[in-house]
């Protein structure tokens, strides 16, 4: 009998589970972790907190915290075997891709890795969060043709993960923008990559499948992709003064801007506004830079054009000229974009599976019916 249940096209709006992570007002444009603004968590916290906290759905004590930034310096050295396969990846893959091998490579490696009880999916997860920082600057390094940094233990998450990245210890100012830029990343509910690695997790699978998953979600110009797709509409504009025609010309033809709209937002992304601040911050320092410019003019056009749809900047607007700014290739956004939703991801499988229930929805059949199988030479 057909199923005649309304269909909810993309599962807009539909509540599958409950969490206490996240919370997000679109309408208002309104986002919090454990009740607390994203902006507070930007201004005052830094990565390392907010990935504990949401590990334990929990503000952490001090000394849980020293104890937490200790396990994950203890382990941000990766297995000289998967630098080995890093080394031997061909050039010029994107880096999502090399990252999707490399952490399913890693699985191999942890030999906890079929472990699926709560306490093995909470000391996988503090290996991912602080490893994963270890593989995309090793990633870079190794397409760049250049040697790969090993971590340094007195650094920060974020200051570590530039330094080796760019074999260059980053300044204080610098290693805290990016930091920033973690926190703001770091979670944001049932997004379509957490989805992702909660489907693979409800079929009560490993936490290395159900994070190569989730990266392989994030990775589409949908989602995380389109911090890199904006770099490449900057690009494609080239200097200011063509901003204003070329997003106009592209919303005559009815398509789609990048780093703007939003599933849940129907107002500007927050996570996006204390970007632009950072930004904004930059080019006053150090003179506005042409991407910053651009960004400024498709803004204001896209506000007053497609505004009255809900049409605003989201997160994935403004954070390419901050890393741009960090000296960052933009192929490599979309990995960062990973590198902090790591701790999103891991807490999120954790929550479901201690209630788990087998994610499974149901498409409406349209197709024929009473048919019978044709042989091939009758058709
Ligand atoms: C980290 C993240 O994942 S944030 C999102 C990152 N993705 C992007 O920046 C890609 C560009 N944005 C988009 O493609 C979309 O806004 C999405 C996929 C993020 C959300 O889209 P949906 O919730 O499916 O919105 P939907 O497609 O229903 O759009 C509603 C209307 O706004 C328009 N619209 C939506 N996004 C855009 C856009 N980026 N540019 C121009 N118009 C847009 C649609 O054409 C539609 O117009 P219509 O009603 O006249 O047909
Ligand atoms: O929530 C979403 O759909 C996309 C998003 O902004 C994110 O994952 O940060």
């Amino acid at each position: 009998m057909t199923n005649t249940a309304n269909i909810a096209k993309g599962l807009e709006g539909v509540l599958f589970t409950e969490s206490k992570l996240t919370f997000i007002n679109g309408s208002e444009g309104i986002l919090t972790h454990l009740g607390i603004p994203i902006q507070e968590w930007a201004e005052n916290s830094t990565f390392e907190e907010l990935s504990l906290a949401l590990l334990e759905a929990r503000l952490p004590t001090a000394e849980e915290l020293a104890r937490f930034d200790a396990d994950l310096k203890a382990n941000r050295a990766v297995p000289q075997s998967l630098l080995d396969v890093i080394q031997a990846m061909p050039r010029g893959v994107h880096p999502m891709q090399a990252l999707r091998t490399a952490v399913s490579y890693l699985g191999l490696l942890d030999a906890q890795a079929e472990e699926t009880t709560e306490e093995a999916r909470r000391a996988i997860s503090v290996r991912m969060i602080a490893q994963f920082a270890t593989v995309i600057a090793a990633i870079n390094r190794a397409q760049e043709g250049q040697e790969i940094v090993a971590p340094r233990m007195d650094l920060t998450h974020a200051g570590n993960f530039l330094y080796m990245l760019t074999g260059k210890e980053p300044t204080q100012e610098q290693a805290r923008l990016f930091d920033i830029a973690l926190v703001l990343h770091a979670d944001h509910g049932m997004n379509a990559s957490t989805f992702t690695a909660i489907a693979t997790a409800s079929t009560l699978s490993d936490m290395y499948s159900c994070i190569t998953s989730a990266i392989g979600a994030l990775k589409g110009p949908l989602h995380g992709g389109a911090n890199e797709a904006v770099m490449d509409m900057l690009d494609e504009i080239g200097t200011p003064e063509k901003a204003a025609e070329y997003i106009g010309g592209k919303l005559d033809r009815k398509e789609k801007v990048m780093g703007v709209g939003h599933r849940v937002y129907k107002y500007f992304d927050p996570r996006s506004r204390v970007l632009r601040d950072y930004a904004e911050h930059v080019a006053n320092k150090e003179g506005k830079s042409q991407y910053y410019q651009i960004l400024e003019t498709i803004e204001r056009v896209v506000v007053e054009r497609i505004g009255s749809k809900g049409i605003y900047p989201n997160v994935d607007f403004y954070s390419g000229t901050v890393y741009s700014d960090l000296g960052i290739k933009k192929e490599y956004f979309t990995p960062i974009f990973a590198l902090a939703r790591i701790s999103g991801w891991c807490a999120s499988v954790i929550e479901y599976t201690r209630d788990n229930r087998l994610l499974r929805p149901d498409a409406r059949y349209i197709g024929e019916t009473d048919q019978h199988y044709v042989p091939l030479q009758e058709r």
